[in-house]
């Protein structure tokens, strides 16, 4: 048998968020491997941004550990955990709206250039040179993701799809191995979540990527997930194929339950 912490890329040992009296997400197991894409979902409030604040560093664990390729990453700070590979988008789009497409992802680029600030204002050769490498690396991004030709439009003046893929793209940009995707698909017509759907599964195989997302949209999370693992407030009450998680009951009546609430 393997070590189940060398053969998944990310693998979370019972995490566990307590805020105050509630439990936002109690003993969470999660363990990927390198390259699968796997949905995470529940109904709403069940507990899965709380999980990938976790994993991103923005909530540290009230118990439980966090190993990312082999090394456990529980309690570093987001900007760390970018460092060693782990990249996110937000339920939210936060792009820069008065900044270009290209502005967009070269200061997430920016992350990576570790420049020497005196280098930088002194514009030295050196900075000069990473500046350029980076500038052609951003728009060799584009080209991959299809958005080169709108390198120098406002970002806002792209199409909410585009938007989101450009969202995707600024992640892509930090170089990560894995990247979790919160809700892309929402606020999506069915054929743009068509072509997201295409795009994930396009850019999984193009640079390598594990993907853990969340999303509401079923039609995508079972269009292209391998894995899912289901929460409701705060439990993982199932895990499966999309096919096992479609006829597992208690992931069912968790949904009519949340349907019954806002009703
Ligand atoms: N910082 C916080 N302080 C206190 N409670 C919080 C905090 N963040 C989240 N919660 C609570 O934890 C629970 C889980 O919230 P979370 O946002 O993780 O759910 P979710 O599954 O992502 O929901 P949605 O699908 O609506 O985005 C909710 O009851 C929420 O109100």
């Amino acid at each position: 048998m393997g070590n189940p912490v060398q053969d998944s890329i990310l693998l979370t040992d019972n995490i566990t968020m307590q805020f105050g009296g509630l439990r936002a997400v109690s003993d969470l197991n999660l363990s990927i491997q390198p390259k699968q894409i796997v949905g995470l979902i529940g109904p709403n409030g069940a507990g899965k941004t709380t999980a990938f604040n976790m994993i991103t560093g923005v909530y540290k664990p009230t118990s439980g550990q966090v190993h990312f390729n082999g090394s456990d990453i529980t309690g570093l700070k987001p900007n760390q955990i970018t460092d060693r590979g782990i990249a996110r988008t937000f339920q939210n789009i936060r792009l820069f709206s008065s900044m270009t497409v290209l502005e967009n992802v070269m200061l997430s680029k920016h992350v990576r250039l570790k420049a020497n600030p005196i280098e930088a204002i002194l514009g030295l050769p050196r900075y000069t040179r990473a500046r350029k490498r980076q500038f052609q690396e951003c728009m060799d991004l584009l080209e991959q993701v299809q958005l080169a030709d709108l390198a120098q439009e406002k970002a806002t003046a792209l199409s909410y799809g585009k938007q989101r893929r450009l969202e995707i793209a600024r992640a892509l940009a930090t170089q990560p191995a894995m990247i979790l995707l919160d809700e892309p698909a929402a606020g999506m017509n069915p054929q743009e979540s068509l072509e997201l759907m295409e795009f994930i599964a396009k850019i999984r195989d193009q640079f390598g990527l594990t993907v853990l997302m969340i999303e509401h949209h079923m039609e995508v999370v079972m269009g292209i997930c391998e894995q899912i693992v289901v929460l409701d407030h705060g439990e993982t009450i199932a895990r499966g194929t999309p096919v096992e998680i479609q006829n597992n009951q208690q992931v069912i009546e968790a949904y009519l339950g949340a349907v019954e609430e806002i009703a």
